[in-house]
């Protein structure tokens, strides 16, 4: 099932890292609350990187049970364990080494100098069957129902590493994939696929500042996901675009801004 977007504009990316951030407190808090744990899907890249931080900075991140969270990856750069290019490494920068989670529910995707060696597509399988390890009966597929998956919207319309017209983001079996010749360096990655991404709850969509514009408003104007990824990623429940003016600038007038009374 496809859920319409929603958009929330904030003022500036700071602002909205912010706003995000005590969102996310919220979903984690009440799903929490409800079913006794939580798990959230993080995204690489600035914006992604900028919740963090602002969630590290948040007083009230002490209201999450950090030992009842589960943290899964969309997507992640397959170099060594510990590059500062990866996204593991950057989340544990901004936000992961300063709280108190289990270790165990701290699913990094494979490193280049893991288990797998270089063999990027058996990294991709493992992650794949690790997701679907922690999938259960009430689950839609082989991969959890994440309470919220996070993506940074990339300049073009790429989301996690799903890059326009690879073969990635045509993948309609398998719910991880390596990739190669990422136009985006490093040009070997490995990806959740579009439907291991709509097995989430809420897909929530991270795009700031004036590059970013264009993206989104080609994949919020009925662009095919082949061409426009991002156009292609919906949660089950909801699909939420939080976005800064500057990315929302070339929004076409019947998205944003909203009508007025
Ligand atoms: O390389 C990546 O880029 C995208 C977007 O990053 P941004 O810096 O342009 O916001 C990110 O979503 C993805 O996780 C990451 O691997």
């Amino acid at each position: 099932m496809t859920t319409a977007p929603q958009l929330v504009v904030h003022r500036d990316k700071e602002l909205m890292a912010q706003a995000a951030a005590a969102r996310l407190i919220t979903r984690i808090v009440d799903a929490q609350s409800s079913r006794g744990e939580a798990s959230v899907v993080l995204t690489g890249g600035r914006n992604g990187n900028g919740l963090l931080a602002a969630l590290a900075a948040a007083p009230a991140r002490d209201a999450i049970d950090w030992s009842r969270l589960d943290l899964w990856w969309g997507d992640e750069r397959f170099l060594p364990d510990g590059d500062p290019d990866r996204n593991v490494t950057q989340a544990r920068e901004a936000l992961l080494d300063a709280v108190p989670l289990d270790p165990k529910r701290v699913h990094a995707m494979p490193a280049s100098d893991g288990p797998h060696g270089s063999d990027v597509e058996a990294a991709a399988a493992a992650y794949a069957a690790e997701l679907a390890a922690a999938a259960g009966p009430e689950d839609h597929g082989p991969v959890p129902s994440f309470d919220v998956l996070m993506l940074g919207v990339g300049p073009d319309t790429h989301v996690a590493s799903l890059f326009p017209e690879l073969p990635a983001v045509r993948e309609t079996e398998r719910t991880v994939v390596g990739v190669h010749g990422a136009p985006k360096p490093p040009p070997t990655r490995i990806t959740l696929t579009l439907p291991a991404i709509r097995a989430a709850r809420e897909v929530w969509l991270l795009a700031a500042g004036e590059d970013k514009a264009e993206a989104a408003a080609i994949a919020l104007s009925g662009a095919g996901e082949i061409q426009a990824p991002a156009a292609g990623a919906y949660g089950r429940s909801r699909t939420l675009w939080l976005l800064d003016a500057a990315a929302a600038s070339q929004l076409p007038r019947s998205l944003y801004p909203p009508a007025t009374p």
